[in-house]
């Protein structure tokens, strides 16, 4: 992280961190356990750790849209929006893990690995669950249409498991909903929080849409290129499980001796060995993958700002945590 998106973020931490905690204290004890093991605040045993895990990425654009268009960062519906965006966010996330096994996030065991699937599962309900009743209203409608397009794309992502024949277009379409209906959500509802006009909100929601587009496909890059000291999650994990992720299908849709190779490779039907990952790594960027990704994010960080330029109600002066948290997406290591 750099400069101000990194203070920004630090700020979010220090404002939602409380409101996060007061809110999960409320579960019932067992669920209470995962979901603070999830969030980093306890170890499997209940033994206090340091702090939350992730980015708060998301609560960091609750708060940058409402002061954008006026509003105080610190104004109470804007708190809870942010942690509820961060509790349906971490959700997504146990969900994810158990769909996909993954057994690392975060530098730390997932919580299926350690609390068993069933249990994951239900804590990754409750806390869902706690984001709508943390906000209610309006607020938690705009939210479930959110999570009902995320399970969408979700769905979607699965489904391309099973294909041979997925399209670029179609993939981008995925990701808008699996990833950047989320942030786009996060912007419209710090927004609203404030009473914001609706030409604003519609505008942010579509900044936060396509810096979401950026963000996953550069979680992509780093799935396949990432260091995994600082990912705190194995690489190539999806490669290796053969996965449809941007990069690779912006690879298979070209003609090249490359795309060929990663064809083959795709058609094993397998896990790849790790013979087999380097040269499916080296085949994506060689097929001009992962140059395609790093460009498409840089132009969608474009757009972006493109969206909050037609924005006519928004504070140009207040805009400054928004834009530097766009411009960090595309150079993020984590
Ligand atoms: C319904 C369902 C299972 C949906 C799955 C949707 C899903 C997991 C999409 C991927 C989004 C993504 C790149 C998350 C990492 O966020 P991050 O790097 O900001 O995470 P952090 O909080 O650890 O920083």
């Amino acid at each position: 992280m750099h400069g101000a998106a990194e203070s920004a973020l630090r700020r979010t931490r220090d404002a939602v961190e409380p409101v996060l905690r007061t809110a999960v204290e409320t579960l019932p004890g067992r669920l209470r356990s995962i979901a603070a093991y999830h969030l980093g605040w306890e170890d499997a045993d209940g033994t206090a750790l340091g702090g939350i895990g992730g980015k708060l990425l998301r609560p960091g654009l609750v708060l940058a849209a409402a002061a954008a268009v006026g509003g105080s960062a610190t104004d109470p519906a804007v708190l809870r929006s942010a942690a509820a965006v961060e509790l349906a966010h971490n959700f997504t996330l146990l969900h994810d893990d158990v769909i996909d096994r993954d057994q690392t996030r975060r530098h730390r065991p997932t919580a299926w690995t350690v609390f068993g699937v069933e249990n994951a599962i239900l804590a990754g309900d409750a806390m869902l669950a706690l984001a709508l009743r943390l906000v209610g209203g309006a607020a938690a409608s705009r939210l479930a249409e959110c999570v009902i397009e995320i399970c969408d794309g979700q769905y979607e992502d699965c489904s391309f498991e099973h294909r041979d024949d997925v399209t670029l277009d179609e993939c981008l379409t995925m990701a808008g909903k699996k990833t950047g209906a989320l942030l786009g959500c996060a912007c419209a509802l710090g927004a609203l929080a404030v009473r914001a006009d609706p030409l604003a909100v519609a505008a942010l929601d579509l900044f936060g849409r396509e810096i979401g587009m950026a963000f996953q496909l550069t979680d992509d890059l780093l799935g396949i290129w990432g260091d995994p000291a600082v990912t705190g999650k194995p690489v190539g994990a999806d490669l290796t499980a053969r996965k449809k992720s941007l990069p690779v299908v912006a690879a298979l849709s070209g003609r090249s001796a490359a795309a060929g190779e990663l064809a083959r490779l795709y058609a094993l039907g397998r896990d790849f060995t790790e013979h087999e990952l380097r040269h499916a790594t080296d085949a994506v960027e060689r097929a001009g993958g992962r140059a395609w990704a790093a460009t498409e994010a840089t132009a969608r960080i474009t757009k972006a700002h493109a969206h909050l330029g037609r924005a006519s109600r928004v504070e140009l002066t207040a805009m400054h945590d928004l834009r530097a948290i766009a411009e960090m997406i595309t150079r993020r290591t984590n």
